[in-house]
């Protein structure tokens, strides 16, 4: 039976373990609850839900150590975010477990759960001390988190929906970083940010694995996955295609990706070729006479 997360913070064997997880989710109907909307909304369905339900993910099982950095590598829509939810406990698996062991520091969205019309400075306060820190801790950190966000001090005290999406990412990241927490779950936010804030991002998280701590990083870049991960885990159709070092990870998918390219460019071209044929066919009277001209057209089909 399907069962939230788990977190215990007990010391050997694997920090995250996922047996038989998966997840469905319905087409054409409100999108499925988050822990959150749980709280506000209770366990029931929506009840003018309708629809067909589909799996994005299905029967994935793996453990992840103490210091590993993981990569998980695939299509759009394959299920990489989903798998994330459901180690950060947000999302419930409707199949299987996932077992965390130790506190999570979650980057999963660009805002790190920001709410828009809090300040930038409430929002500080309020997603820090929901992830368990201390106001005596916020209030010793407050500067720095600000400092390495590069947010000006006027606009630090302005709601958040008034921030550039950049603002927001290096706020969320500023804060989150800032966490002692043992693991790290990341969703693209490296993808967003300039170079200059990548480059401090870099540096910020090589010295959280410098500490033993352990990463699960969804990227589209293989520049951010090969420079951080040691292993890969590789979705394709909604199930674990494979668990491996990164870079044979990233050449299964790459491979793919190229064979799936070939193939769409083989049936584009026949399709092409078929459109052209009927245009050709088409041109072509019945009678094999000339065109335009009908077969019993007693005119003789003009002068
Ligand atoms: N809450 C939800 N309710 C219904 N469907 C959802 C929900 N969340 C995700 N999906 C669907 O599940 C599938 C997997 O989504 P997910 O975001 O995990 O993919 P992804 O691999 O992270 O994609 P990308 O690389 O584009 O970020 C998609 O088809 C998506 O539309």
């Amino acid at each position: 039976m399907a069962q939230p997360s788990t977190y215990e913070t007990d010391g050997a064997g694997p920090v995250i373990e996922a047996k038989g997880l998966g997840v469905k989710f319905a087409v054409n109907r409100r999108r499925k609850r988050s822990l959150r909307e749980m709280f506000i909304h209770g366990n029931k369905r929506d009840p003018n839900a309708e629809g067909d339900e589909f799996w994005p993910l299905r029967d994935v099982s793996f453990e992840i150590g103490k210091g590993d950095c993981v990569g998980i590598v695939g299509k759009n829509g394959t299920g990489k975010s989903t798998l994330l939810k459901m180690i950060a406990g947000v999302l419930i698996p409707d199949e299987g477990n996932v077992s965390v062991h130790g506190k999570v520091a979650p980057l999963l969205e660009l805002r790190a759960g920001f709410n828009d019309n809090l300040t930038g400075r409430e929002n500080v306060y309020l997603v820090g001390s929901l992830h368990g820190m201390s106001e005596k801790q916020i209030d010793e950190r407050f500067d720095d988190i600000v400092d390495f966000a590069e947010i000006k001090s006027k606009f630090i005290d302005t709601p958040v929906r008034h921030y550039s999406s950049g603002m927001k990412v290096r706020l969320g990241f500023a804060l989150i970083s800032q966490l002692e927490h043992p693991i790290m779950l990341v969703d693209e936010v490296l993808a967003v940010g300039d170079k200059a804030f990548k480059l401090k991002c870099y540096a910020a998280i090589d010295r959280m694995l410098a500490n033993e701590r352990t990463m699960v990083l969804v990227s589209h870049s293989e520049k951010d996955l090969r420079r951080f991960c040691n292993r890969g885990l590789y979705i394709r159709n909604g199930s674990l295609a494979l668990d491996t070092d990164i870079d044979s990870a990233l050449a299964a998918y790459n491979k793919d990706t190229k064979a799936e390219v070939e193939e769409r460019k083989k049936r584009d071209e026949a399709k092409k070729k078929r459109a052209e044929q009927k245009t050709e066919d088409g041109k072509k009277p019945e009678d094999g006479g000339e065109p335009g001209r009908k077969k019993d057209d007693p005119s003789g089909g003009g002068q």
